[in-house]
């Protein structure tokens, strides 16, 4: 193994999971391997700052991560420009990026890939000015989102007995002009999607021609909700109808709604918004990924 200090950080609340067998796997793999071994849990405050100051004062030369996707993004931010391999340990409510990568179930396995040295270099969206690695959008989900944040009950039955008093309350359809580096589009849409990744977190294959590392993105513009296209992309098919969604590929783009429309970005809700900046940043964020993904 060519690092000798790894850092985990570790969102203790992510998922309503208990994190204990995950920091005393890594921990032991890391002692048979004479690799040291540094923590950081998560407060909800200021971790952006203080995960760059353990990586600088104890020369961190591998990161991993256990949590859901707004912990990974948080993670991802704080070590973009350092040029550091980040390693994960799904541990939230979803995990999407996890499920677009096939990261296993077991915990060894995860570990292995964490710690392993095959990779990949993701693109990262940067959406006004805020970093994007798996999935962002306007819309319905994102009110979903917001509604979710504010309940009692958490995770993915949380997100289950939110759904239905989110369409009654949602005043979809909103209306978007998308403007790409090919021109404009008007649309309306109950949702859109700007994704870089494939998949949510439901496993839902939402953007079958989405690749992490192509320096593209695909702006998702979904017309309507229909129960039987949602089933198809759980079902992995890829033959999605056009009247349910229309895919716009890009590199650079800027979206408008005529009316504020919740926005969310890697499952974090942002708040209402009428205009969104989308571009790939420069870097690329490695990533260590299981061998066949
Ligand atoms: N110690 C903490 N206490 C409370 N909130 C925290 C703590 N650490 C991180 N957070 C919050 O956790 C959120 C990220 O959670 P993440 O997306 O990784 O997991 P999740 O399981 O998907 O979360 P959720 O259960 O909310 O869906 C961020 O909003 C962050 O502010």
């Amino acid at each position: 193994m060519n690092f000798k200090e790894v850092l985990l950080v570790v969102n203790p609340i992510a998922g309503h999971t208990d994190k204990k067998k995950i920091i005393s796997g890594i921990q032991e793999y890391l002692e048979k391997s004479k690799i040291n071994f540094h923590l950081y849990s998560t407060t909800g405050e200021n971790d952006r700052e203080n995960i760059k100051a353990r990586i600088q004062d104890h020369e961190i030369d591998r990161v991993l991560v256990a949590g859901g996707d707004g912990t990974i993004n948080l993670v991802a931010d704080a070590i973009k420009d350092l040029n550091l391999t980040l390693g994960i340990l799904p541990a939230g409510s979803a995990n999407g990026l996890a499920k677009n990568f096939n990261i296993p179930e077991e915990l060894d396995m995860q570990i292995n890939a964490a710690l392993g040295s095959n990779f990949i270099d993701l693109d990262v969206l940067c959406l006004n000015n805020i970093i994007c690695l798996h999935l962002s959008d306007l819309g319905i989900n994102a009110e979903l989102i917001k509604n979710y944040d504010s309940s009692a009950i958490r995770g993915k039955f949380g997100y289950l007995i939110q759904s239905i008093p989110t369409l009654m309350q949602s005043e979809y359809p909103f209306d978007f002009t998308i403007e790409t580096e090919k021109g404009k589009t008007n649309a309306q849409a109950v949702l859109l999607g700007i994704a870089n990744a494939k998949k949510y977190g439901t496993g839902a294959n939402v953007n079958p021609q989405g690749v992490p590392n192509d320096g593209v993105f695909e702006i998702l513009i979904f017309k309507k909700l229909s129960l039987g296209e949602i089933l198809k992309t759980l079902r992995n098919e890829t033959d999605l109808d056009p009247d349910f969604v229309e895919t716009i590929p890009a590199k650079q783009a800027k979206v408008f709604s005529k009316k504020p429309v919740a926005f969310q970005i890697d499952g974090e809700y942002i708040g209402k918004v009428t205009e969104i900046d989308i571009k790939i940043l420069p870097e690329k964020l490695r990533i260590a990924i299981p061998e066949s993904i």
